[in-house]
């Protein structure tokens, strides 16, 4: 479609140098072709070009010093994309990657997540191009208190309500709100992902790893097949990793593979979940730690990765996890585990998988679970908890992990449904796709020009 070609031409003449939301622009667009062929209204009233530009960018300084009592500045963002359904809502990514191109494939993306768990929230995305690895707990405070002193005013539990991402977990959500009350002076649910002690929801730290499993459950039951026994090839080490991994263990499955930036661990047996948590969420230490217990798993440093991609999509199994960041599997890396004889791709992480990569699971009918259906059961819960703040409820563990089962049931369901619907039964990126714009594009039909 011509039109789709001349969108992405404006976007790098009027955005330049964005690289990955032009990535997530064109994927998006070219799947819900035929919805927008089918409903001329959504050409008349220019929802594309309203829809890849954000409703709000907010760039700002961050200063702080560091334990040297040396003056540091980083680059803050929060990009409120789309506010159709709801008050913003996404999280927070603070790595030195961050650019205003990053924040805004995120937002994009969330903007379609968000629809798709069914419940009432817009997407927005922010960060810091700040590199939390090796600062103090000191720095991380001050550089948190910092980034809210000009955030505080942006945004709010109406308005846009961020969560954490790559490198902001519980302990910079905390900081982040200890801020925003000493500021506002009011205790809100104006930040997700808060301890479970004052205010934060019971199963938030799992939700986005669990949802994944969940979703992979459906996606093998529709195949007559289940969690039992399965190979799991799983990147990352952090939070959406962690928590995949206990959820399979629990299913009975083995995750024999995991990875941070540094390299990546190999574990025949099954990885040893309870030393990565101890490595990576207590000590924030580096994996390769893992042999000092385990000298019989096998560690690749990153630089001994092949050229074309990443190690751990080289090693044998039923299911494909990537957990980590963007672009961390590449075409070479699907045609590996096709070989390999791995059929179902879970996406944990935000577009993980390059375009190429995806093609080629869909062309050799792979089960691929795009990011945007499967890891929505963290915003999912970070909304449970908004719902929970604002009635004063603190529901139990069971209660919400059983409205994340179903949400990620739901969703399963409704991008089944438009991939049927629009004859390509088992393609669910171009479901996730459809299903997500087709609820924005008819809410900012029902609100007029704005
Ligand atoms: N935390 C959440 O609730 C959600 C996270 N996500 C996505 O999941 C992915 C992981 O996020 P979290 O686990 O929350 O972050 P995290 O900060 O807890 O962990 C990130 C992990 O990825 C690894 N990593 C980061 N950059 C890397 C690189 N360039 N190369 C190799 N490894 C790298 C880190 O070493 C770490 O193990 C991201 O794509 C994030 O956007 C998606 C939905 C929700
Ligand atoms: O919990 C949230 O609000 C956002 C989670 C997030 O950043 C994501 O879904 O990518």
């Amino acid at each position: 479609m011509a039109f789709i070609k001349d969108t992405i031409e404006k976007l790098k003449q009027t955005s330049p140098a964005q690289t990955e939301f032009y990535q997530a622009v064109e994927e998006v667009l070219e799947s819900i072709e035929p919805i927008i062929e089918e409903r001329p209204k959504y050409r008349e009233q220019a929802i594309i070009e309203r829809l890849v530009e954000p409703e709000r960018q907010i760039m700002f300084r961050v200063p702080w010093v560091d334990d040297n009592g040396q003056v540091q500045v980083n680059k803050g963002y929060r990009i409120e994309f789309n506010s159709a359904l709801g008050p913003y809502k996404g999280g927070l990514r603070f790595h030195p990657s961050v650019n205003a191109g990053i924040i805004k494939f995120l937002g994009f993306e969330q903007i379609f997540k968000n629809a798709l768990t069914g419940l009432p929230i817009g997407g927005g995305k922010g960060g810091a191009n700040f590199d939390p690895k090796g600062k103090s707990d000191g720095e991380i405070m001050r550089f948190c208190q910092s980034f809210m002193t000009e955030l505080h005013r942006h945004i709010g539990p109406n308005t846009d309500v961020p969560a954490g991402d790559i490198g902001v977990g519980t302990r910079e959500i905390g900081y982040l709100f200890g801020q925003y009350k000493r500021i506002v002076n009011q205790f809100d649910g104006v930040l997700t992902g808060k301890a479970s002690l004052w205010g934060g929801s019971h199963v938030r730290t799992e939700a986005t790893g669990y949802g994944a499993v969940y979703f992979a459950q459906c996606l093998l039951g529709d195949n007559d097949e289940s969690m039992k026994d399965k190979r799991c090839l799983v990147s990352g080490s952090g939070n959406v990793a962690i928590y995949a991994m206990e959820k399979l263990y629990e299913l009975g499955a083995t995750p024999v593979s995991c990875s941070d930036s540094n390299g990546t661990i190999y574990h025949k047996n099954g990885i040893d979940l309870d030393l990565v948590k101890r490595i990576k969420e207590q000590n924030h230490g580096r994996l390769e730690e893992y042999l000092e217990t385990h000298s019989g798993a096998e560690y690749t440093k990153r630089q001994d990765y092949p050229e074309d991609g990443h190690c751990v999509w080289r090693y044998e199994a039923d299911l494909a996890f990537p957990c980590a960041t963007q672009n961390e599997l590449t075409e070479k890396d699907a045609q590996a585990l096709l070989e390999n004889g791995c059929r179902y791709i879970i996406e944990g992480a935000n577009m993980p998988c390059t375009q190429s990569a995806v093609d080629l699971f869909i062309e050799n009918n792979a089960h691929y679970a795009p990011g945007k259906a499967a890891n929505a059961g963290g915003v999912a819960t970070s909304q449970l908890e908004m719902a929970q703040n604002a009635s004063m409820l603190k529901w139990s563990f069971d209660e919400v992990d059983d409205k994340l089962q179903r949400i990620m049931r739901n969703i399963y369901r409704d991008c089944k449904r438009a991939a049927e619907e629009f004859d390509h039964p088992s393609n669910l990126a171009l479901g996730a796709n459809i299903a997500g714009f087709r609820k924005v594009a008819d809410a900012m039909l029902q609100q007029g020009v704005v």
